[in-house]
């Protein structure tokens, strides 16, 4: 790690000639970031009530499915723009820190099948939960896994918003109850707590380095010791409310046919006047995504819906926490997990922006709030919010926590470093690692597991470098991966 020795970055204004040039964090030289994304996001946001500038984080890049490019958070004043996170929210990570040496290759193999047994992939079409169950998730969140999977109540700290918004400041779970057909609650039964594969993971790692012993170890990591980071959510439920307010770009079949009834239920059917279901018919049923009024009917069944698919997010990565601890204290001895930090990085809240209070959308970005904004008596009201920078099975992966300038990027860091690490390999500014580490690189099959060997550092380093030097976060511990399951 060299970030204590240069100094802070200029924070970046790239394109004057928009009217809303974005807050850029990257290093104008390593990684600059992409100016026809930057177009791509100044798009997107034109004309939107914004409450301060857009903020462009390391990583900063556009998926072809996605409306808005990742890596972003944005602020508006008084509407809530689906458009400007995820298809579906609570897509998160998570750090369970366990109080064991990394185990030997037998052990390991015995956790990997376990996690695949747990949660295979395809999934075996059993539905995990009762439709009840599932009301019980949206409206409890963690709260729900811990009742349900025994997850422990103490750790519930570590995650976001304590793994539960509170629905009634939005009208509360009878009025989505009510609306939502019976339909979305029975299908929201299935695939909960899994993994899977392709950019979701379940990974074995080392803490190779403490870079901030007083704060780690008040999170609870200390140095050799096992830590399991995973990659997952929402679940059924976040992405069919997702799809539910105007046509994403990413829409998969099937949900598109559940949605042919879906739709015109939730927002036609429970119209309660003429004027309110033609309103709607333009609302929803047209191309685009209108900006909805946070103060407005609409907007506040708009958030109603959001928390309530947060929720479900929330309940649905504790369960995976409960049942990745539970299978490795099985496969480790006995050995205890307790979670550092779940940390949804798709979401969309109400929270400060400067003096005022605005609407913030974070993409593919994570929250990074510091210790003064974090419930008092918590571990994060001493060390700052957790963020966790992944880099991916090839590096080292960072813990973190909020840093001091946090507010300048809304409080913001991004959630990972994949395509900085891609794109320096690419470039040959980064290579083999020289020791010629490796990961064991297990798939959702029986397949004994391949060796990837590691890529050195650089890439990571140079977008926590970015976070470091800005003041986003301050870096806590270097983990590098032992075994992946993706
Ligand atoms: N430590 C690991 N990090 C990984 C792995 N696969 C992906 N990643 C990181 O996650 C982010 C998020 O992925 P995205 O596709 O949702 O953008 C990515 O940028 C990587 O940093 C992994 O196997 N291990
Ligand atoms: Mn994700």
């Amino acid at each position: 790690m060299t970030t204590e020795a240069r100094p802070p970055l200029d924070v970046r204004v790239l394109d004057g000639t928009v009217t809303n040039p974005p807050t850029v964090f990257d290093d104008s030289t390593l990684l600059p970031a992409n100016r026809a994304t930057m177009s791509a996001l100044g798009h997107r946001v034109e004309g939107a009530d914004l409450a301060a500038p857009p903020v462009v984080l390391p990583d900063f890049h556009h998926k072809s499915k996605m409306e808005l490019p990742s890596s972003v958070a944005v602020a508006t004043a008084g509407t809530i723009r689906p458009d400007l996170t995820s298809s579906s929210v609570n897509c998160g990570m998570a750090l369970i820190a366990v109080d064991s040496e990394v185990p030997d290759d037998r052990a390991v193999d015995v956790f990997m099948r376990a996690v695949r047994e747990r949660y295979p992939y395809p999934t075996r079409g059993a539905a995990e939960l009762s439709r009840k169950e599932v009301v019980k998730a949206v409206r409890d969140g963690s709260e729900f896994s811990v009742d349900r999977w025994g997850a422990p109540a103490d750790d519930l700290e570590r995650i976001e918003e304590g793994g539960r918004i509170e629905l009634e400041r939005y009208g509360g779970l009878d009025r989505l109850h009510a609306e939502l057909p019976g339909i979305a609650f029975q299908l929201a039964r299935y695939r909960f707590g899994t993994v899977g594969p392709s950019n979701h993971f379940v990974e074995l790692q080392r803490v190779e380095e403490i870079l901030d012993p007083e704060r780690a170890a008040k999170l609870g990591v200390s140095q050799g010791q096992l830590t399991i980071q995973y990659h997952g959510g929402g679940g059924v439920f976040t992405g069919e409310i997702g799809r539910l307010f105007f046509r994403r770009k990413d829409y998969p079949a099937q949900v598109k046919a559940v949605n042919a009834a879906l739709k015109p239920w939730f927002h036609l059917r429970s119209a309660r006047s003429f004027a309110q279901l033609k309103a709607r018919l333009s609302l929803y049923f047209t191309a685009g995504c209108t900006p909805l009024p946070l103060e407005g009917d609409e907007g506040q069944r708009l958030m109603l819906a959001t928390a309530a698919a947060m929720n479900y997010g929330f309940a649905f990565r504790t369960a995976t926490y409960a049942a990745l601890r539970r299978i490795a204290a099985e496969s480790f001895g006995g050995a205890v997990g307790r979670l550092v930090v779940d940390s949804p990085h798709n979401s969309i809240y109400e929270e400060p922006v400067g003096a005022r209070t605005g609407v913030v959308h974070r993409h593919n970005a994570c929250r990074a709030f510091p210790a003064s904004m974090m419930t008092p008596g918590t571990t994060f009201a001493e060390t700052g919010q957790a963020v966790l920078l992944p880099g991916t099975h090839r590096t080292s992966s960072y813990l973190a926590v909020a840093g001091d300038r946090a507010a300048t990027s809304l409080y913001s860091a991004c959630h990972g470093a994949g395509t900085v690490v891609s794109d320096l390999v690419a470039r040959g500014v980064s290579g083999d690692d020289p020791l010629k580490r490796r990961t064991r690189r297990y798939r959702y099959d029986d397949g004994a597991p391949t060796d990837a060997y590691h890529f050195d550092d650089r890439g990571v380093n140079a977008a926590l470098d970015v976070l470091v030097r800005n003041g986003l976060v301050k870096p806590v511990a270097r983990m590098r991966p032992v075994a992946v399951l993706h």
